[in-house]
């Protein structure tokens, strides 16, 4: 896993960039959806756009991109180099990158979850590191194969000197920014991200990172 400096960002850093998909079909909906293959709502498609638009007024070129297998997360990684006019780069998709399976919540609202299992028992399941929903993947699981996925194939990019895109999910980016920031299990309770909100990491060529930052719209 990559590790942190204090050193100064310099121009010929190279970056990370880590995209939650833009709104889905059933984030719109409001239901807890994990390995359910559904697609971009139209606001998730103009977040996608959106997204796009502001790495390339940071000036940024990609040469390597990973997405989910899962189709809100190429979709939007397509929108993405699109906007950027790099739709030729090839894109690497991986079921590693895949959302938390969400179990037998899959399917069901998340205000109709509350009412049924209480509001306490469903934050444990959605942000605590290592419960599980029932028949589905703790934090801590998704864990252990989005990290190991992103050493063996994203780190050497890195440390090759590429740019690099990532784009996936809510709690599998969760799982990966818990390792390279150093969270504790606390901290990952608070820590969520926002559809199609691009994080940035700047990478030395040593493949130490120096700067993080959320290019907020
Ligand atoms: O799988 C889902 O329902 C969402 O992508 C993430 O859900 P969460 O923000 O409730 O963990």
């Amino acid at each position: 896993m990559l590790q942190k400096t204090s050193e100064k960002p310099r121009k010929s850093d190279n970056v990370l960039v880590l995209v939650r998909h833009g709104q889905s079909e059933w984030n719109r909906l409001n239901m807890f959806t994990g390995w359910k293959d559904v697609g971009l709502s139209e606001e998730g498609e103009a977040e996608a756009h959106r997204a796009g638009l502001l790495l390339k007024e940071e000036g940024l070129v990609f040469d390597s991109a990973f997405a989910s297998t899962l189709k809100r997360a190429h979709n939007t990684l397509d929108i993405i180099l699109g906007e950027l006019g790099q739709g030729k780069l090839p894109t690497v998709k991986a079921a590693a990158l895949n959302e938390r399976d969400y179990g037998q919540l899959v399917g069901i609202n998340k205000e109709e979850a509350r009412k049924r299992f209480g509001a306490d028992q469903v934050h444990v399941w959605q942000r605590s590191y290592d419960i599980a929903p029932p028949g589905g993947e703790s934090l801590k699981d998704t864990a252990a194969r989005v990290c190991p996925f992103f050493d063996r194939w994203i780190v050497p990019e890195l440390q090759a000197g590429k740019n690099v895109i990532v784009v996936a999910h809510g709690n599998s980016l969760r799982s990966l920014i818990m390792e390279l920031d150093k969270l504790t299990p606390e901290e990952v309770q608070d820590y969520s991200i926002a559809t199609a909100t691009p994080v940035i990491y700047r990478v030395k060529a040593d493949g130490t990172l120096v700067e993080k930052r959320n290019l907020a719209a």
